[in-house]
């Protein structure tokens, strides 16, 4: 089952691009990635599920249900944490939870207790005290109190020392094994490779693929690095597929991307001292996407 389905949503703030006929599904259960650069469209498309915007053409459905239309009953479902947190500063951290907590109607004084203790926040001390992690983490307690069956993430370990993003990491992987779906927008590779099955990669409004983390590294090409007995000649691997051919005395460098018996047969055919094949780096295919075309 799809928890979030998006058609053709498109979002222009006037006469500039926000997104652009963005498409893609989020099924029950995963930890789906939504990665792309600075101004990519990450938190337009986020924005329009949540309906804090509405789109200027498309469509979005969470639980099945038109997210503008039913956008109430489907918000009680959802967990969100924003890229940047605002409050009303005088307010004590445990009694803005409170006040959060009641809006969905249900007492969360035990969770709200469980979850700062995970995230170590203090829940006495008055927000305007609290420094910027501190207030991340006081978002992320927000946006799971209510046990959310999807949680919407945009950008949320900005301000989060390393042991605290793991602690968080920790978290959402428990509330995914209890059975929550979660959105994960970030433009940090690595904890998208950590943290997801599959993502939705964006540039310029777009989405540019939808893979599974595991296919996006298969399908890529290979690094070769091979040393030969006698310096070779330039062209001896110029065949179909290689690129970044660098020839230095003994040493061969190349990607290669399609078939390898053929790369392989060449190999074979010359007298080499040595070879490595390497699978790319997830930072390295993300990259291939990332690069700004003219
Ligand atoms: N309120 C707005 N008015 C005009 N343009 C906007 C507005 N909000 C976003 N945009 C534009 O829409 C595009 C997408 O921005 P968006 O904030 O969705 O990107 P993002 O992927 O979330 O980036 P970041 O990682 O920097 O937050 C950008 O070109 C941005 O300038």
């Amino acid at each position: 089952m799809n928890v979030i389905e998006i058609n053709h949503l498109t979002k222009t703030y006037g006469k500039s691009r926000g997104i652009t006929d963005i498409s893609f599904n989020v099924e029950e259960g995963e930890i789906f990635g939504f990665i792309g650069p600075n101004g990519a469209g990450k938190s337009t498309t986020i924005r329009t599920l949540l309906s804090l915007i509405y789109p200027t053409s498309g469509n979005a459905k969470i639980f099945g249900k038109d997210c503008i239309e039913f956008a109430p009953d489907i918000k009680k479902e959802i967990g969100y944490l924003p890229s940047e947190v605002f409050y009303y500063d005088n307010m004590k951290v445990f009694d803005l939870l409170k006040y959060s907590a009641s809006f969905y109607k249900k007492d969360c004084t035990k969770r709200i207790k469980e979850l700062a203790e995970i995230m170590d926040l203090d829940l006495t001390k008055k927000i305007d005290d609290l420094s910027l992690g501190n207030k991340k983490k006081l978002g992320i307690v927000q946006g799971l109190l209510h046990e959310p069956k999807l949680i919407i993430l945009d950008e949320p370990t900005s301000g989060l020392d390393p042991l605290m993003q793991q602690k968080f990491f920790e978290l959402l992987e428990t509330e995914n094994q209890k059975g929550a779906t979660v959105l994960f927008s970030s433009h940090i590779l690595s904890e998208v490779q950590r943290l997801c099955n599959r993502v939705a990669i964006i540039k310029e409004g777009a989405i540019v693929t939808v893979e599974k983390i595991s296919t996006l590294q298969e399908n890529n090409y290979k690094k070769f690095k091979i040393h030969t007995k006698t310096a070779l000649d330039k062209g001896y691997f110029d065949l179909p597929g290689v690129s970044q051919l660098e020839v230095k005395d003994h040493l061969v460098h190349f990607l290669f991307r399609g078939n390898l018996n053929g790369v392989l047969q060449k190999i074979a055919e010359t007298d080499i001292t040595n070879v490595w094949i390497e699978e790319p780096d997830l930072e390295e295919i993300f990259m291939h996407y990332y690069v700004k075309e003219d």
